[in-house]
């Protein structure tokens, strides 16, 4: 479904990725997981078209992102920090995003499951770090899209909402949708996800299921086994 090959991209004398080749399908819910710097933000931008590669190419259901961009609105993406323009209120940028897509169907769950009409009158910059990840996530899957993309989506939420957005995740995943999830808390990863990628320095190391990592490494747990990864790379 989405597919890299062969990317490679550069920031100055820094090599970000490094002849990457992953292939993501219908019903995986994958685990990007890696070192700070690792390369894992980068990779996801250039599967959204926000980074171009200097070499390899993207394709989603077959078609070279490059030459097809309709397919992102059958991604909801949610960036580790969202930017949003400060002087909009909540409600006003949640219209905006609604106009723009256009979309009949919208999945209005974790809209209100994290309240956000009670704050729908606040602006933006006056929002604390976890209200802006609950109107990142929200957007993410309000136009229920095919594909999940979340970086570090519990990063800054208070645990009930945590548990909340968790919670949502595992009903998408039931549905069949492609989750692609970056995150440094292992233990959150534990049963939600069917696969890991693990980058180092820009490289893939593996893409492996959890049931074939188990094995290679003789650990149940998800933290166990990346740690015992994290030594052995
Ligand atoms: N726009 C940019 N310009 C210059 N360097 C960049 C840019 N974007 C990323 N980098 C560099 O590329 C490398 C990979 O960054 P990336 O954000 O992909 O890592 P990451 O694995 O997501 O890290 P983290 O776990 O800290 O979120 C880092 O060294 C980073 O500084």
């Amino acid at each position: 479904m989405l597919i890299a090959s062969n990317v490679t991209k550069t920031f100055g004398k820094l090599k970000a990725l490094d002849n990457v080749s992953v292939t993501c399908n219908k019903g995986q819910t994958i685990a990007l997981i890696g070192p700070n710097g690792s390369g894992k933000t980068t990779l996801i931008k250039t599967m959204l078209g926000m980074v171009v590669p200097d070499s390899g190419f993207i394709t989603f259901d077959q078609h070279n992102i490059l030459h097809s961009w309709h397919y992102r609105e059958r991604i909801g993406y949610m960036p580790q920090i969202g930017r949003y323009p400060d002087n909009m209120t909540i409600a006003q940028v949640m219209d905006m995003m609604k106009d723009i897509r256009k979309s009949d169907v919208l999945d209005e769950d974790l809209v209100n499951e994290f309240n956000l009409p009670a704050l729908a009158h606040k602006k933006m910059r006056t929002l604390s770090g976890g209200t802006r990840q609950k109107v990142s996530a929200s957007l993410a899957f309000l136009f229920n899209p095919d594909v999940l993309i979340l970086d570090e989506p519990t990063a800054g939420l208070d645990p009930l909402s945590s548990e909340i957005l968790k919670q949502k995740i595992v009903a998408e995943k039931e549905k069949g949708k492609l989750i692609l999830i970056t995150s440094h808390i292992l233990s959150e990863l534990d049963d939600l996800v069917t696969e890991i990628i693990y980058m180092q320095e820009g490289k893939l190391q593996f893409h492996k299921s959890i049931a074939q990592l188990q094995e290679d490494t003789g650990q149940v747990k998800l933290t166990q086994a990346i740690a015992h990864v994290m030594k052995t790379h």
